[in-house]
């Protein structure tokens, strides 16, 4: 198997999931091991919505039928008297290295996926502090560095480049989005926060990040201003914290938060469970654009299928802002591939 240097893609922090077997080589600089013993609760502080409603969804594999999605989608039987949390046995069996772990993200993001009962060993690499670096290869990477909009299509060039490119293990974390437009809405409309879920499309820069507030369930009612005020807060809450940080950097511990929910929702399914979704900034054909995120259902071989549905029937307002964002989204993906065809080709 071709290595990939940590080196040549990771600018940030990223979290790579999935290994079962002894793929990743250990830093010497740190390493952490633990086991878990008992059943515990899901890691439900970091569960994503489930059960998601929809109408049409182009599968990845190509073989899934609409119909057993759907019946994938009702989730499993609950059995009398089951709590509302369910248990899981932990395997306790995946490895997770997080690249970019000395840094404002990474080290909360370590503890929080230290925390993970599917987790056996964490990795932490950093070129901060440390005297060697090693080569390690990924079986799936979340590049949450930003620009996120560009990093993936570059991420996705220099796979192919290496001849390991599997664009259904490639995701751009977008889930900070989705916790912030479920924050502001739950705030707004005096919810519990745990039951709102808003999808959120598009990129994740400004107007590229676009939460379809019509698709908000439970189901709410907006004012026209209130999708205003509410658009453009959540497509501004990474600058809000730029500014509120005054050049200290950007958004750490919810970012970490944000990773670290999209590593567990990443665990899940490869461990099995077939009611895994995340909205997530991926190779996709949902629209002309070869990038854009959307609710994707996380499988056993990443993304499994990706939600068409959630496109149809938005509001005017919403329909305008996508195809504002088309020309802007585009543009960041072609410097993105640029940037890598200009590079020397390296071993
Ligand atoms: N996707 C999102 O929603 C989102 C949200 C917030 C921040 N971000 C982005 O996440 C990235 C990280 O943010 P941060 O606050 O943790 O930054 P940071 O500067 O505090 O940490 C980055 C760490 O990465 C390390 N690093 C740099 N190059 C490396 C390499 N080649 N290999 C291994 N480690 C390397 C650095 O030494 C540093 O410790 C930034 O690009 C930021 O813009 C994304
Ligand atoms: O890192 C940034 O520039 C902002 C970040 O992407 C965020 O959404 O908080």
């Amino acid at each position: 198997m071709a290595a990939t240097s940590a080196t040549t893609f990771s600018i940030g922090s990223t979290a790579s999931a999935g290994c079962k077997v002894d793929h990743l080589k250990q830093s010497k600089a740190f390493r952490i091991k633990f086991n878990s013993k008992n059943y515990l609760r899901t890691f439900n502080g970091l569960k994503s919505a489930n059960s998601v409603n929809c109408e049409s969804v182009s599968s990845f594999l190509g073989s899934e039928s609409q119909t057993a999605l759907k019946r994938s989608y009702k989730g499993k039987p609950q059995k009398q008297n089951q709590r509302s949390y369910s248990y899981v046995q932990p395997q306790a069996s995946y490895k997770v290295a997080v690249l970019g772990a000395a840094g404002g993200i990474g080290q909360p993001l370590a503890l929080l996926v230290k925390m993970s009962p599917l987790v056996s060993a964490l990795n932490l690499y950093d070129i901060a502090n440390v005297k060697e670096l090693r080569l390690i290869s990924v079986t799936a990477t979340h590049p949450l560095s930003n620009p996120v909009n560009s990093t993936v299509p570059i991420a996705a060039e220099v796979l192919k480049q290496k001849g390991v490119y599997d664009p259904k293990k490639l995701f751009g974390v977008t889930t900070l989005d989705v916790v912030r437009a479920n924050t502001f809405v739950a705030q707004k409309k005096n919810l519990r926060l745990i039951d709102v879920d808003v999808p959120v499309i598009g990129g994740h820069a400004g107007i590229t990040i676009l939460p379809l507030l019509s698709k908000t369930k439970p189901s709410v009612t907006f004012t026209d201003d209130e999708v205003e005020e509410l658009t453009v807060r959540i497509q501004n809450a990474g600058t809000e914290v730029v500014e509120a940080k005054a050049g200290a950097g950007s958004a750490t511990l919810s970012m970490a938060y944000a990773a670290a929910r999209f590593v567990e929702s990443s665990l899940r399914a490869l461990d099995g469970d077939s009611d895994v979704y995340e909205c997530a900034y991926i190779q996709s054909d949902l629209t002309e654009l070869p990038f854009f995120a959307s609710r994707i259902k996380l499988g056993r071989n990443g993304v499994e299928a990706v939600i068409g549905s959630e496109l149809q029937g938005l509001t005017e307002y919403e329909q305008k802002a996508l195809e504002a964002l088309k020309p802007e989204l585009k543009s960041s993906i072609e410097k993105g591939v640029a940037f890598v065809q200009k590079q020397p080709v390296t071993a």
